[in-house]
């Protein structure tokens, strides 16, 4: 992904995923990321205690939650010195635009599908009419087939991916990183 020319990269830290790496072995390879590409560390569910405590070893930025977290665990996690982004399901994020706002406000917002990972994407229409805010993330079921029309369409500040850049579950393919980053980019 850094050959590629990523934005950043992310590593999945939540329990129970085939992509779930250790903190310790999330740090191994945090530490190949070179400066000016953000290590994001993936998690899901877990405490504001855990998700500190493993953000700590595998020595990421930035902290993505991806499970409905309340917003004194965002609290929690900027205090301890990381970077927020909060991931939620497009299909109801319009009906929280305003609470993501008033809550969450200065969390970056990453708009998903309902399954995270899951390779899933959402129906485009559940953002009609709504305006997240500038540098929006789009996630869910991109591909190196769909990302610029979805991109286009959508005029998200940045894209993620997952299960579209891998051969089997679990397994990134290096061509296909490179065919997303170049499709993106275009
Ligand atoms: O990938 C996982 O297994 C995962 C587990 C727990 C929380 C989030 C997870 N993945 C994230 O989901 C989005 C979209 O993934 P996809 O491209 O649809 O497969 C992305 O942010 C992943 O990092």
């Amino acid at each position: 992904a850094v050959l590629g020319g990523a934005d950043a990269v992310g590593f999945v830290l939540a329990p129970g995923s085939p992509r779930t790496v250790s903190p310790e072995a999330a740090s191994a390879l945090a530490a190949l990321v070179p400066d000016g590409v953000e290590s994001v560390g993936v998690f899901r569910g877990q405490t504001a205690v855990e998700v500190i405590a493993s953000a700590r070893t595998a020595g990421v930025q930035t902290v993505q939650l991806h499970g409905g977290e309340a917003p004194d665990v965002f609290d929690a996690v900027r205090s301890a010195g990381f970077g927020v982004i909060r991931a939620t399901s497009a299909e109801t994020y319009g009906l929280e635009a305003q609470e993501h706002r008033e809550l969450y406000g200065d969390a970056r917002l990453l708009l998903d599908a309902p399954d995270p990972g899951a390779g899933e994407t959402f129906d485009a229409d559940a953002l009609t009419g709504v305006e997240p805010p500038s540098g929006w993330i789009l996630a869910g079921g991109l591909r190196p087939g769909n990302v610029a029309a979805l991109a286009e369409a959508l005029r998200p500040g940045g894209v993620d991916v997952s299960s579209g850049v891998e051969i089997a579950r679990g397994v990134k393919d290096p061509e296909l990183i490179r065919e997303f980053l170049a499709a993106a980019r275009a």
